[in-house]
């Protein structure tokens, strides 16, 4: 098939290249001209056949509204835009909206993989019309995993539903992350085991802890054992919130998700803040020493 691609950063532009690989013709847009085949977003459009489909694939938010807002100034009725972003899912039926005003098409797909998925694929979620996800099954097929039945899903019709499916998925990685990340500071300030990259390495075959996280993690542990090149901090997209607040709007007890959520907001802090107040209380009814700068 021939579909235009916005945005060719890491997963965009290994998506072009996994979709040429495949026999697409691949028109894609990009601000940065030296990764982009064409100078705008308009000209991306001129070249597509009609119905024109239109892959989204820029950061969540502002640029993702703004990158629809003028798609559906230059597409007409018919065409199809895939949002393929990390977007949050309420923001979907906004965008379907908005898009349905001139019968453009609108399909959200949560798109999994990172920088491996070049070779390996994406698993894909989508949610949407069959109909509108038909007219970019061809692009789907080439960009999920080759050999499986696995990897492809219909989340429903309702616009977010792919979304709310990938942000689940973050959610989960989170708390995987988060418990691998305990279980290795526990070995790695104790002297009770030797050679953590190598007990991390051999539960990565018939555990039932093995995981591609954790190839990853014995990849990084192995290459510095005790992290010192990495500052134990960590940053947030937005899907670890947004799952969180779903799961509140919901009345869903979610304890490790959300524990993983904050342990990341305790990294960003230089000191902290709430164990200053923990302190000053132990020493107002016990006396415990109050440790100083
Ligand atoms: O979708 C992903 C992996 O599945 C992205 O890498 C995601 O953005 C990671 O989330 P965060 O930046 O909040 O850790």
């Amino acid at each position: 098939m021939e579909i235009g691609l916005v945005g060719l950063g890491k997963m965009g532009g290994n998506m072009r290249e996994r979709l040429r690989r495949a026999g697409h013709t691949v028109v894609g847009y990009d601000r940065n001209p030296e990764v982009s085949d064409v100078e705008s977003l308009a000209a991306m459009v001129d070249k597509l056949p009609s119905p024109a489909v239109v892959w989204v694939m820029v950061p969540a938010g502002d640029p993702t509204r703004s990158t629809i807002g003028e798609l559906k100034e230059l597409l007409a009725e018919g065409d199809l835009v895939v949002d393929g972003g990390n977007s949050k899912y309420t923001d979907d039926a906004l965008n379907a909206a908005s898009l349905a005003e001139k019968g453009i098409g609108f399909v959200d797909c949560g798109v999994s993989g990172g920088v491996w998925g070049l070779e390996n694929g994406y698993a894909l979620m989508y949610g949407g019309s069959e109909q509108d996800a038909a007219k970019v099954m061809p692009a789907f097929e080439a960009l999920k995993p080759a050999d499986t039945p696995d990897g492809l899903v219909h989340c429903g019709p309702k616009p977010g539903a792919g979304h709310f499916a990938k942000m689940v998925h973050n959610g989960i990685e989170y708390a995987m992350m988060q418990a691998y990340a305990e279980g290795w500071e526990l070995l790695d300030k104790t002297e009770m085991v030797e050679n953590v990259p190598e007990v991390f390495a051999s539960w990565r075959t018939g555990t039932v802890v093995r995981s591609w996280l954790l190839d990853l993690l014995v990849d990084q542990l192995r290459a510095d054992e005790h992290l010192d090149a990495i500052k134990g901090y960590a940053d947030d997209s937005g899907e670890g919130r947004w799952t969180v607040e779903a799961a509140i709007e919901h009345a869903v007890p979610m304890p490790a998700i959300s524990a993983s959520l904050f342990a990341r907001f305790v990294s960003r802090q230089e000191d902290d803040h709430a164990m200053k107040a923990i302190s000053a209380m132990r020493n107002g009814f016990g006396g415990h020493a109050i440790k100083k700068d």
